[in-house]
């Protein structure tokens, strides 16, 4: 579990996170969402140890990760997988060795080792068989994947994602989000995805964080969505007046059935 308490970062006269309390547990998704600005990359950037806070904590189980040294923190990062916006793959490698390259890193793991991880790694996200081509020769979804199985080939016990489906049509999405999914409980990982994605709410949305101007607007999970009456959330999740109007109709039905 990662754990924030009072968690400040300004940027000179701009406090752009005003003290934020929560948890983000094992073995399920935690989403961070919010508005343009809102902060949560800021966020993600302060749980990673990319930014030192202004003021407050991260803590990883039970250890403040601010109050680590340099190599006591370079072992925290070791045990966190990441999955970047435009997946971050490396174009001159192949796939077998842009998720062999972590191994490569940091492990003393020998050749025929690290090529039975990748394999692993590969039949995890359902991708076997494609080690030999570049990222360039498959499509936005399986780079994803790839990303996905290069992330977690250290297996992490936390995986953080920027914006996993930026750039993937609705259904690949819905598959990325579920894999995601299915490896965060089989493994039980910390997973945090900051996403703009309504369609991941509703169908990953297990502990959802609504951060609006740097602060808490609302927490919950996606049963509680369509009753939620933060008016952040409704404009944030039901933001077309298309959506308003399903929203409606589904309150209709469920207080009929009452
Ligand atoms: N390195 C930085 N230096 C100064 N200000 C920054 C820095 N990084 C972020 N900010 C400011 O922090 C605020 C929040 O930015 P952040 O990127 O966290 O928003 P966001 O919620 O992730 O937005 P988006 O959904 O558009 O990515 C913005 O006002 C931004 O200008």
């Amino acid at each position: 579990m990662i754990r924030t308490v009072d968690l400040v970062k300004s940027f000179g006269e701009n406090e752009v996170l005003k003290g934020i309390n929560t948890e983000f547990y094992a073995g399920k998704p935690n989403l961070i969402i919010g508005l343009s600005g809102a902060g949560k990359t800021v966020l993600l950037k302060l749980l990673i140890g990319l930014f030192e806070p202004t003021s407050g904590s991260v803590f990883y189980g039970d250890t403040d990760i601010f109050d680590l040294n340099a190599k006591q923190l370079r072992a925290i990062r070791m045990n966190v997988g990441m999955l970047f916006q435009g997946n971050a793959l490396f174009d001159s490698m192949t796939v077998g060795e842009n998720i062999r390259f972590p191994m490569d890193m940091f492990t003393r793991k020998t050749a025929k080792e690290k090529l039975m991880r990748v394999d692993e790694c590969l039949e995890m996200v359902n991708l076997d068989g494609v080690n030999d081509r570049f990222p360039s020769e498959v499509s936005g979804g399986m780079q994803k994947r790839v990303g996905i199985a290069r992330a977690l080939v250290l297996e992490p016990d936390y995986f953080f994602c920027d914006e996993p489906n930026s750039g993937l049509d609705p259904q690949t999405s819905i598959l990325v989000d579920e894999l995601i999914c299915d490896l965060t409980n089989t493994h039980n990982i910390t997973t945090v995805i900051n996403t703009h994605d309504m369609n991941s709410v509703m169908g990953i949305g297990d502990n959802i964080l609504l951060l609006k101007n740097g602060q808490v607007s609302w927490r919950g999970d996606k049963s509680q969505v369509l009753e939620s009456d933060n008016e952040t959330l409704e404009d944030f999740i039901f933001a077309s007046p298309f959506l308003r109007r399903l929203r409606e109709d589904a309150l209709k039905l469920r207080h009929l059935d009452d």
